[in-house]
């Protein structure tokens, strides 16, 4: 465990800080072509942290250009998977070395709290990277039955040039989600990060570089969705893309890739997941711990948060208390203070979004909170509601928890799966049948049994309905996104002995 610093520590780093604000391209950093930038702010105090570089479809080109040269020349791609291991692991050991000041900075650059940055975001990415390193020398291709005259291998190829778009609610972790699998395959990358959120990525790529990542492999481009986003998304030589954000803005590249090359896609999207609370459940202490953590965790901005409480009315009254005991430990303020467990919203348009909530919440039943503490930052809030509420239905990305009260184990699973989205699911029982079959009725990608989480990077990420496409984050078969099969059929028929010579 991390040990932490105290507010005047944190401060005193981050005044010492330098922000990266280039691009990184063909493994230099660089301005963009055009000359312009745009300023990231720091969201806890609305404060210009630095001027970013705003590329545009010319440097997303240029990139582009750079990764398909080193993925041809094999400089990386066609490497011994050892080798591209040894790196990635000197990547993680600096990126350990430097730990604080990628917290510090994620914590600035994200309104994120540096509790949450020292004790989750970073040392899970570093893990990540590590993880996907120590896998890619132990995958074996395949052999698979044919005749004696035959050998028909399945061999996986790195799928070429891949383009990474990332939101702004992990932007670390997001980053290693996508780029641990992805380089340890052998591809070349083309990132965008979130426009609200590019230090830290950028600070990777610089220990990459150190690391001895071949330039070219590693391209981040910064700039907005629609100057790097689309075209990355729309560009021929492109051969997948892999997205984490909204499910609006993932349907778009659907249609880039439609109109384009018809280059793969994968879309991690919202959610609007159910923690089902069945009036068998034991232990409510811990039960509350787990659904305040699934709904205020990172401001409630998580495409996993438990952001629908659907509980069982026998049970109701007795888990609300808790529930509320619970969420007044967790303090809203400063995201440097180490005590704080809610730092700010992402942006002053976002947190104008999630404002607009608490607006609609005074027509429904505020169990708790419901108010803005300062600009940026809002309490945690309960708000009971019917399962038709825009409340209940739309995904909120705040801290707004919305409960709705059910009268059986049918009624509760028809509730949770009454949305447009998949992505997770909890549900609490002590009678494990009971649980099970909640489970495996519930239509969601992760669903956890008496906890909230999303699982660790040993286990697949993605949704069910609009809120995944095309393939999972984590685990094994997070490599199937970066990855083509090919078949190589081989002939060994003696054609001498055959007589046919
Ligand atoms: N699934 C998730 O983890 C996330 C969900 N969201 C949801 O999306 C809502 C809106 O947040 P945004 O930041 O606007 O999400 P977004 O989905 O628009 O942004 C994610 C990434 O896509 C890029 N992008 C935006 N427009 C694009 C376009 N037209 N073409 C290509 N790339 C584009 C952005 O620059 C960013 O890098 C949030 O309130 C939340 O509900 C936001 C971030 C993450
Ligand atoms: N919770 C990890 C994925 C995401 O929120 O974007």
């Amino acid at each position: 465990m991390t040990d932490l610093l105290t507010t005047e520590d944190y401060k005193a780093i981050a005044a010492g800080l330098t922000f990266p604000t280039l691009a990184f391209i063909d493994g230099g950093f660089r301005p963009a072509l055009s000359g312009k930038t745009f300023t990231t702010t720091n969201p806890a105090t609305g404060e210009p942290l630095a001027e970013i570089a705003a590329c545009g479809p010319e440097d997303v080109d240029l990139a582009v250009t750079a990764a398909r040269a080193a993925f041809e020349d094999g400089r990386w791609s066609k490497l011994h998977p050892g080798e591209r291991k040894e790196t990635l692991l000197r990547l993680a050991a600096l990126m350990q070395e430097h730990a604080r000041e990628l917290a510090v900075l994620e914590s600035l650059d994200a309104g994120k709290t540096i509790f949450d940055c020292e004790t989750v975001d970073v040392p899970e990415t570093i893990h990540v990277i590590k993880w996907h390193a120590e896998l890619i020398d132990k995958i074996y291709d395949q052999v698979s039955p044919a005749s004696d005259n035959h050998i028909a291998m399945v061999v996986r190829e790195p799928v070429g040039v891949v383009g990474l778009v990332l939101p702004w609610n992990f932007p670390l972790l997001m980053l290693a989600w996508k780029i641990g699998p992805a380089l340890a395959a052998g591809c070349s990358v083309v990132l965008k990060p979130a426009g609200e959120t590019t230090l830290t990525t950028l600070r990777v790529a610089e220990l990459a570089a150190k690391a001895g990542l071949p330039a070219g492999v590693l391209n981040i481009v910064t700039g907005s969705g629609s100057q790097v986003g689309e075209p990355l998304g729309r560009h021929t030589d492109v051969d997948m893309v892999s997205f984490t954000g909204s499910t609006a803005t993932g349907r778009r590249f659907l249609t880039y890739s439609a109109d384009s090359n018809l280059k793969e896609v994968v879309l991690e999207l919202g959610g609007k997941n159910p923690c089902i609370v069945l009036d068998d459940a034991e232990d409510l202490d811990a039960v509350a711990a787990h659904v305040v953590n699934g709904a205020f965790w990172n401001m409630g901005q998580n495409c996993s948060a438990g952001s629908r409480l659907i509980v069982q009315r026998g049970i109701k009254d007795r888990l609300l208390e808790k529930v509320r005991a619970e969420a007044a430990g967790w303090q809203v303020g400063d995201p440097l203070d180490p005590s704080i467990r809610v730092g700010a919203l992402i942006s002053q348009s976002h947190f104008q979004k999630v404002s607009s909530y608490l607006e609609a919440a005074r027509s429904e039943m505020v169990l708790m909170g419901g108010k803005v503490v300062s600009e940026g930052f809002i309490e945690p809030t309960i708000v009971e509601t019917g399962r038709d509420s825009r409340l209940a239905v739309e995904e909120i990305f705040g801290p707004i928890l919305t409960v709705i009260a059910v009268d059986s184990f049918e009624e509760a699973i028809a509730v949770a799966n009454d949305t447009e989205y998949g992505l997770a699911a909890s549900i609490f029982s002590a009678n494990g049948k009971r649980a099970l079959r909640g489970a495996r009725a519930l239509r969601a990608g992760t669903v956890t049994v008496n906890s909230f989480g999303e699982g660790d990077v040993t286990t697949p990420f993605g949704g069910y309905k609009q809120s995944g496409f095309g393939g999972r984050d984590n685990s094994i078969h997070a490599h199937d996104q970066y990855t083509q099969l090919k078949t190589i059929w081989l002939d060994l028929t003696d054609n001498a002995a055959a007589g046919l010579d």
